[in-house]
């Protein structure tokens, strides 16, 4: 809440956000706000800053100037809380860990806990609720690794959920996830938002942004757009976060930007 005049405060803002490694500027200046209960794409090219701005958002880096704020805190306060949860990308994950999809959904709980990190009653209920919330509760008991990369991905959605967390952030959830799959992530994305959680998903799949995101931002270490996915879409905005290549594809009737990536 506000308590300058009592209206909630944003899901998501970042005001003139500059963070570097060393020499290297990976966002510079990215003012952003995002309202609770939206689905916002992030689109830009590889190394424009997108796990950046999540690792910002997480508190998992500190800006060398500017503001990040989560529901009106500072991101560490918002990760105590549990406000936020965070889907990595899958090449940030240990998956030969000895963990069954019904424990990774339980660190979700970790906060609820005391300090021996024993589950009560509440804490089973939460995970169960959450693994059938996306469908993976015949997979419960699966080592996390044995699970397809989309069955993955909603493993680490359930965490979120079961963590109760108002703001999710996706990683490229659709990274080597076949179709149907994205469009169970994106069903179950577009349900939690109309709950009220905010998701800010960053996405290489241009062609299905309108059906997932409320609004896009593109970026290039700078917010070069951000509106309707239709008003970032246009040709004239991919060209300058993409490169003119793009707009040969898009002529060939592919948007999908650097999607050939390994
Ligand atoms: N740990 C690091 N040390 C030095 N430079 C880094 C580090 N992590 C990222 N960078 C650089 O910061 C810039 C932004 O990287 P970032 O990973 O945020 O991009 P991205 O948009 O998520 O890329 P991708 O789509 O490939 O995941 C890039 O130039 C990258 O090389």
């Amino acid at each position: 809440m506000n308590p300058a005049d009592g209206t909630a405060a944003p899901a998501l803002e970042l005001e003139a956000v500059t963070v570097r490694y060393d020499d290297v500027t990976a966002l510079d200046g990215v003012s952003l706000t995002v309202e609770p209960g939206r689905v916002c794409g992030l689109v830009g090219m590889n190394g424009s800053g997108k796990s950046t701005l999540f690792k910002a958002l997480m508190g998992l880096l500190k800006p060398a100037a500017g503001e990040v704020r989560i529901a009106g805190l500072p991101p560490a306060k918002a990760r105590k809380a549990g406000l936020v949860a965070y889907v990595p990308q899958s090449e940030d994950v240990d998956w030969s860990f000895p963990l069954s999809v019904r424990d990774v959904v339980m660190t979700g709980r970790y906060g609820h806990m005391g300090p021996s990190r024993r589950p009560r009653p509440a804490d089973r209920d939460a995970v169960r609720d959450a693994l059938a919330r996306v469908e993976l509760q015949d997979l419960a008991d699966r080592q996390i690794g044995r699970l397809s990369g989309g069955q993955k991905k909603r493993a680490f959605v359930a965490r979120g959920i079961a963590q109760g967390a108002s703001v999710l952030l996706l990683d490229e959830p659709f990274a080597g996830v076949d179709k149907r799959s994205e469009a169970t992530i994106t069903a179950l994305l577009r349900q939690l938002a109309a709950e009220g959680r905010t998701i800010l998903v960053s996405t290489h799949d241009l062609h299905a942004l309108p059906q997932l995101a409320d609004e896009a931002v593109l970026l290039l270490h700078r917010v070069l757009a951000h509106g309707t996915p239709e008003e970032v879409l246009q040709p004239a905005q991919l060209a300058r976060a993409f490169g003119l290549n793009v707009l040969a594809d898009a002529g060939a009737g592919s948007i999908a930007a650097d999607r050939s990536r390994p």
